[in-house]
C-alpha cells in the first residue's frame, strides 16, 4: 500500500511581474520504508517537491495524500536534512540535538538517553558538551542526522545532504545514513544530482526533466544492489550497467529540454 502519494501536483512561483512553472503534473507514490531518490539537473524542481511535502510551500494544483488522507489533515512528522547543517553555534551539541524535542514539548526522560545513544551510533560519543565550531563538516552533518532522527519522523527528506562534503567523507556518510535509515525503517526521499549516489543509496530513482519540472522515468534498483551498503554497490557489476542507463536517460532528457526551449522561444537571439 502506498504511504505517500503525489497526485498530479503542479507548482508555479509567482512574482509581481512574472511567474515560473516549477512543477508540471507530478505523480508518484512511495511505500512505507521505501528509499526513493529524486534525480535531475539543476532547476528541475527537486527541492520544490520536498518543500511542498514538508508544507513549507503550498502547491498550486493537485493533491498529496499520506495513507490516503490529504497531507494537510495527516499531521505527518517530517525530518528534513539539508546541504547545510544549520546547527546553532551558541548551543552545545546536545542542546542542538534536543531542540526539536524541546519545541515539541517532549519531556520524556529517555529523550536525552536516546540522543546520547544516537550520537554514539554515528561515531560521535563524548562530544555532547562541545560546540559546533569545534567539529569538522562531516561531524556536523552527523550531528544534523541525529537531530533529524531524534524526533522519530515518519518520513525523512534529504536535500543533497552530502554535497558540501569532501568525497571521502561523503562516501562514509552515505554508508552511515543508509545503515541508520535501514535500521529504523524510515521512509526517505533523497534529492541529488549524483547518479552514483542515487543508485548506491535508494530502492528506486525518479528521474526528472526541467522547464517545467516533470517526471521523465523511474528506475527500480535491482535487489542485489539494494541489499549492499552504498560503498559496495559502486563495485557491483550491475552498478555500471544501471549508471549507463540513467546517464543516457538524463542526457536524452536534457537534449529534449533544450530543443523544446528553442521551439518555445523562436524570437530569442
Ligand atoms: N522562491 C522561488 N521563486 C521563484 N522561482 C523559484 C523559487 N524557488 C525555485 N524557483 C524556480 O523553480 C524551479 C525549480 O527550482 P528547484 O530549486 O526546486 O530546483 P532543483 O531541481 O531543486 O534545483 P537545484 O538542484 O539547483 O537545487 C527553478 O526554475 C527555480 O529557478
Amino acid at each position: 500500500m502506498s504511504f505517500l502519494t503525489l497526485d498530479h501536483v503542479s507548482h508555479h512561483y509567482f512574482s509581481k511581474k512574472d511567474y515560473t512553472k516549477a512543477l508540471d503534473n507530478i505523480s508518484f507514490t512511495i511505500k512505507e520504508g521505501e528509499f526513493v531518490a529524486l534525480l535531475g539537473q539543476s532547476g528541475c524542481g527537486k527541492s520544490t517537491i520536498l518543500s511542498i511535502i514538508a508544507g513549507i510551500i503550498k502547491h498550486t494544483a493537485g493533491e498529496i495524500y499520506v495513507n490516503e488522507q490529504p497531507l494537510h489533515e495527516a499531521d505527518l512528522d517530517i525530518g528534513y536534512m539539508l546541504q547545510q547543517d544549520y546547527l546553532f553555534p551558541w548551543k552545545s551539541i546536545i542542546d542542538n540535538v534536543l531542540l526539536g524535542p524541546k519545541i515539541n514539548h517532549d519531556k520524556t526522560n529517555d529523550t536525552k538517553e536516546n540522543a546520547m545513544n544516537l550520537l554514539k551510533q554515528v561515531g560521535l560519543p563524548g562530544i555532547s558538551e562541545d560546540y559546533p565550531d569545534s567539529l569538522s563538516g562531516g561531524m556536523r552533518q552527523r550531528v544534523a542526522l541525529v537531530r533529524t532522527l531524534i524526533t522519530n519522523p515518519r518520513i525523512l527528506l534529504l536535500d543533497e545532504p552530502f554535497s558540501a562534503l569532501d568525497y571521502q567523507t561523503k562516501l562514509k556518510l552515505e554508508d552511515l545514513v543508509w545503515d541508520l535509515l535501514r535500521l529504523y525503517r524510515k521512509t526517505s526521499i533523497l534529492v541529488t544530482h549524483d547518479i552514483g549516489e542515487a543508485i548506491a543509496m535508494s530502492d528506486r530513482i525518479i528521474l526528472m526533466n526541467a522547464n517545467p519540472g516533470s517526471i521523465a522515468g523511474t528506475f527500480e534498483i535491482p535487489l542485489e544492489l539494494r541489499d549492499e551498503k552504498p560503498f559496495l554497490v559502486r563495485r557491483h557489476p550491475k552498478y555500471q550497467i544501471l549508471f549507463d542507463k540513467v546517464w543516457k536517460a538524463l542526457n536524452k532528457n536534457e537534449t529534449q529540454t533544450l530543443q523544446s526551449k528553442v521551439v518555445e522561444s523562436p524570437n530569442e537571439t
